[in-house]
C-alpha cells in the first residue's frame, strides 16, 4: 500500500531523511516511532504530498507522490495531532464540509455521514455544536471525518496525545474496530509506547534512519530476552551457581536484586527452581517492553 525508496530529504545542507526505505502492506497498523527530530514529521509530510522529497520515490495505493498528488489525496486520510474542526459548526455541518472537498457525490453524502458517525458511536450528537463536545468526542469526530472519503490509508499523527486514560483506551477501541470493519492501512505515531504496542509492524526512525523495523514482538526478542528479578537468602552463592549451571545473556546484582537476561524464561525459570540451592525468596519475570527496545537502539527516551 505504501511504498518507499531510497527516500531522501535535505533543508539546505541538513540531512533530515536520508536514503530510507520500507513498505506498509494493505491493511496493516504501522507504528512510526522515533525521538524528537529523527525525522518523522518529514516523512509523514512527504506521504501525504505536503512536502517535497530531494530524492527517491513513494507510492501510496499505486500512485507516485509527487506525481500524482491528487490520486495520493483521494487515497489518504489525515488525523493531525491538533483539532482541526470547526468548533461553531455541528457534527453533522463538519462533516458535510469535508464532503464538499473532497467531491463526494451529493447522493451519497448523507448516507456516508450516517455510516462514519456509528463507527465512532457519535450518532446522537450529529446536531450538537462542536464546542459542545469532550475532548474525547472530538477525536471520535476527526477520526469520523477523516473516513468520509473512504481513503485506503489513514495516517495517524499521535492521535490520543493530550486525552484521559480512560479516552485514550476509548479511541483505541474505535481504531481496532476500524481496522477489523474496513481493512484501513494505518500509518500511525505515538510517543505512548504502550499505545504503539497495538501495530502489527513498528519502524524506529533515529538521525533520519530507519534503524529497526519488525513486529513488537520480534523487536522486543532481538533486545536479548526476558528479565528475570531474583532474591535469595545468599546472593553471592545464587550468582556463582547461575555464572556455572545456567546459559545466561546477562547477570548482575543491584540494591540485593539479582538481574538475570535470559533467551527463555519459561525454560530458565523450571530449570532454576528445581536446581538452585540456595533459598530462593523472590522470583519476577519481566518481559522487555518497547520502551527497553527504544532505548537499546537509539540509546535515547522516546522524548529527550
Ligand atoms: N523546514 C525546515 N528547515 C530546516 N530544518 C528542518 C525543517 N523542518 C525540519 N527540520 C529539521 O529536520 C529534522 C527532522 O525534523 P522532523 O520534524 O521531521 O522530526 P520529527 O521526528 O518529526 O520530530 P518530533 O517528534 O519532534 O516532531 C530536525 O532536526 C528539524 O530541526
Amino acid at each position: 500500500m505504501i511504498e518507499i525508496n531510497n527516500l531522501t530529504k535535505r533543508y539546505k545542507s541538513f540531512q533530515a531523511v536520508n536514503n530510507s526505505s520500507f513498505n506498509v502492506e494493505k491493511g496493516e497498523i504501522f507504528g512510526f516511532l522515533g525521538p524528537n527530530g529523527a525525522g518523522k514529521s518529514t516523512t509523514i509530510n512527504i506521504l501525504s504530498t505536503m512536502l517535497q522529497p530531494t530524492s527517491g520515490t513513494v507510492t501510496i495505493n499505486g500512485y507516485d507522490v509527487i506525481k500524482q498528488q491528487n490520486q495520493v489525496r483521494e487515497s489518504i486520510g489525515i488525523i493531525f495531532q491538533q483539532n482541526t474542526l470547526d468548533e461553531k459548526l455541528t457534527a453533522k455541518e463538519n462533516l458535510m464540509l469535508h464532503c464538499k472537498f473532497y467531491g463526494v457525490p451529493r447522493a451519497s453524502r448523507k448516507h456516508r455521514i450516517d455510516e462514519v458517525l456509528e463507527i465512532v458511536d457519535l450518532q446522537e450528537s450529529i446536531n450538537t455544536l462542536v464546542e459542545k463536545f469532550s475532548g474525547g468526542m472530538q477525536r471520535r469526530l476527526e477520526i469520523a471525518r477523516g473516513l468520509l472519503h473512504y481513503p485506503k490509508v489513514l495516517f495517524l499523527d499521535e492521535p490520543t496525545v493530550g486525552l484521559d486514560p480512560q479516552t485514550r483506551a476509548h479511541v483505541w477501541e474505535y481504531i481496532l474496530k476500524l481496522k477489523e470493519k474496513e481493512n484501513i492501512t494505518m500509518f500511525l505515531t505515538t510517543h505512548y509506547l504502550d499505545e504503539a504496542e497495538i501495530s502489527d509492524r513498528i519502524a524506529i526512525m533515529d538521525q533520519g534512519e530507519i534503524i529497526a523495523i519488525d513486529t513488537p514482538k520480534r523487536l522486543k526478542q532481538k533486545i536479548g530476552g526476558d528479565i528475570i528479578e531474583i532474591t535469595t537468602s545468599d546472593n553471592e552463592a545464587a550468582m556463582k551457581e547461575i555464572e556455572n549451571n545456567f546459559n545466561v545473556v546477562a547477570l548482575s546484582l543491584k540494591d540485593d536484586v539479582i538481574y538475570c537476561k535470559v533467551k527463555n524464561s519459561d525454560a530458565f525459570v523450571s530449570e532454576f527452581i528445581k536446581t538452585l540451592k540456595t533459598p530462593l525468596t523472590g522470583l519476577d519475570i519481566r518481559k522487555p517492553t518497547l520502551n527497553d527496545v527504544f532505548l537499546s537502539f537509539t540509546g535515547r527516551e522516546i522524548r529527550d
